[in-house]
């Protein structure tokens, strides 16, 4: 499986629909503290648009909801991992990809057969407190070389000129929140990191 170079990630499904239209074709969907109704509403919309713009949907944390509303992706953290029914994940063909920030982490991820691997804080990040140092671009070398072909993805403190590092460094696919979401205009910089991932992509259709 291939993911795009330019994954975002967003907290609404209306900055889906502000984004993805421009050509964004990954995006996680990461809610925090939402009542049920609003989350499968929330999933609900960002499923369809999604849909209409060839952009592969990934739900954070909750693969219940996103099995019920159909979409077939989901991300789980270590501690989503430990409690979620790994079966009914693979019996419903949901796609899976789990964070790492350590090597028992790495080892117990790779025991759920996941589609990706992500591995944070590259960079130090604002956007949550983290346990983990920055891990830095040899450590992402070295997970690469230990996961092989399933494709690894980079996460924390990544802007549009750390790009070229962490595609050089092994990462097949480059996550972010902050450049995009705190930018003063999200669109543009969208734009920006889709040409700064245009090469990346290209390699992959090969
Ligand atoms: C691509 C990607 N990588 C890591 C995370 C973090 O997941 P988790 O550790 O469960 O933390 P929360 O995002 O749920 O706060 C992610 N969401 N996406
Ligand atoms: C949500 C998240 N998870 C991380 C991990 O290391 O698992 S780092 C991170 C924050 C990513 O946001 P930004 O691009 O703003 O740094
Ligand atoms: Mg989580």
């Amino acid at each position: 499986m291939k993911l795009d170079p330019f994954y975002l990630i967003v907290d609404s499904a209306e900055w889906i629909a502000r984004l993805v239209p421009l050509g964004v074709k990954l995006v996680q969907l990461r809610i925090k503290d939402r009542p049920r109704t609003e989350l499968c509403a929330e999933i609900r919309r960002a499923v369809a648009v999604c849909a209409k713009h060839q952009c592969q949907l990934i739900v954070n944390d909750y693969w219940r909801l996103a099995i019920k509303e159909g979409c077939g992706f989901v991300h789980l953290g270590q501690e989503d991992l430990a409690t979620a029914d790994l079966d009914a994940i693979r019996a419903s063909g949901l796609k899976l990809g789990v964070s790492t920030h350590d090597e028992r982490e790495l080892e117990i991820a790779l025991a759920a057969r996941p589609d990706y691997i992500a591995l944070g804080p590259v960079y130090t990040t604002i956007l949550k407190q983290m346990k983990w140092p920055p891990q830095g671009l040899t450590r992402l070398s070295e997970w690469k070389s230990r996961i092989g072909d399933l494709p690894l993805v980079a996460i924390g403190g990544l802007n549009v000129e750390r790009i070229e590092g962490v595609l050089a460094h092994g990462a097949d696919s480059v996550a972010v929140v902050t450049d995009v979401m705190r930018h003063e205009n999200p669109e543009l910089r969208t734009k920006q990191w889709i040409i700064a991932t245009a090469q990346a992509r290209t390699h992959n259709l090969q």
